[in-house]
């Protein structure tokens, strides 16, 4: 589930007119995603999606978020622009809760990508860190390298309970990485969590690209090592599938052809991408009841990637045995 705050269907009839966008038919909650509130709202004229923002999206992120896809929008990138209002607003609270009206893209999300899909989503990320080249906002990167000792250090001991060793195992891999992280990289305005569920497409063609509440100015490359980590593994994060990694980057270097320095820094921030998803996994595992509504993903499917990205550290780990 992810339908955190309730709309009733007075408020949304009230909320719709601000707008002009018709007279509300239905809305129905959505299911998918963990992060925010989504409703699928049909009027007579039109179908949105309702999305209100609950605890990870600040409300003073969201004008950049929707400046930046204003202007991939603009550049005819298939992202969901939020509708403005009568008076020009397109942020508004609705329920207690801060609240956009989403422009509907077609397209489902994918549970298991074949190599073409990732060859076309590759290329769409390569298109949109084109497209940003003259975007100038800027949001330091709330889950970037920074961030994860700190919160190694508030997840504590309690990592252990996942699996033995794991607050070592993660403070060492982290402290090897940092002392290789490629921060001399280019920056730009990145997705930074464009996994497969956040990327509509029919058949092998790319018809979305949702969920930017972790966008964020960081390294170029680790948009791409962040999805080739999402993309390239079963569920469990076990088997690696190759022709879906390689297609990834394949399609991307249609629009930015890697450098050398580039393909040897791959792999570090790839593991960055295994660690941050590791940790903000566990948090929620530890911080979540068992019986909330709420599924809990499981942290050690990230972290068994390392095995593929540091195949001779993960050999190290007590946690990976
Ligand atoms: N603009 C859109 N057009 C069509 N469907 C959308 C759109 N935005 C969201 N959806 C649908 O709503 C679902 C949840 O959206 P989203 O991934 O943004 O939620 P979230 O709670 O932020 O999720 P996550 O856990 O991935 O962070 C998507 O899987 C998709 O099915
Ligand atoms: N994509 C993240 C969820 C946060 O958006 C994960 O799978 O851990």
């Amino acid at each position: 589930m992810a339908v955190y705050t309730q709309v009733s269907a007075e408020l949304l009839a009230d909320f719709l007119a601000r707008f002009g966008v018709g007279e509300l038919v239905s809305a129905k909650g959505i299911a998918e995603g963990v992060e925010n509130s989504n409703y699928l709202v049909e009027t007579t004229q039109d179908r949105f999606i309702l999305t209100l923002y609950e605890k990870r999206v600040s409300a003073g992120d969201l004008p950049y978020f929707l400046s930046l896809l204003d202007h991939l929008a603009a550049k005819g990138l298939p992202v969901p622009p939020a509708i403005k209002d009568r008076n020009g607003n397109a942020i508004h609270e609705l329920a207690g809760r801060p609240a956009c009206l989403i422009r509907f893209l077609p397209g489902v999300s994918l549970s298991h990508p074949t190599p073409a899909q990732a060859l076309a989503a590759g290329k769409a990320m390569g298109a949109m860190h084109r497209a940003v080249a003259d975007f100038d906002g800027f949001r330091e990167n709330s889950m970037g390298i920074a961030t994860w000792q700190p919160l190694l250090d508030r997840c504590g001991d309690s990592l252990n309970q996942i699996a033995p060793g794991l607050h070592a195992d993660i403070a060492f891999a982290l402290g090897d990485l940092m002392a290789t992280w490629p921060a001399q990289l280019d920056t730009c305005a990145i997705h930074a969590d464009l996994f497969p569920d956040n990327v509509l497409m029919l058949g092998d063609r790319v018809t979305g690209l949702i969920d930017f509440y972790f966008a964020c100015t960081d390294l170029r490359l680790y948009d791409l090592a962040v999805m080739h980590a999402a993309w390239s593994f079963d569920a469990t994060g076990r088997d690696y599938d190759a022709a879906v990694g390689d297609a990834l980057i394949e399609g991307y270097t249609r629009h930015y052809p890697l450098s050398d320095e580039e393909r040897a820094a791959f792999d570090d921030l790839a593991a960055g991408a295994c660690i941050r998803f590791t940790l903000s996994r566990a948090w929620d595992w530890l911080n979540t009841p068992v019986d909330a509504l709420v599924t809990r993903k499981d942290p050690l499917a990230f972290w068994r990637r390392l095995r593929v990205y540091k195949p001779a550290l993960a050999a190290r780990l007590e946690s990976l045995s």
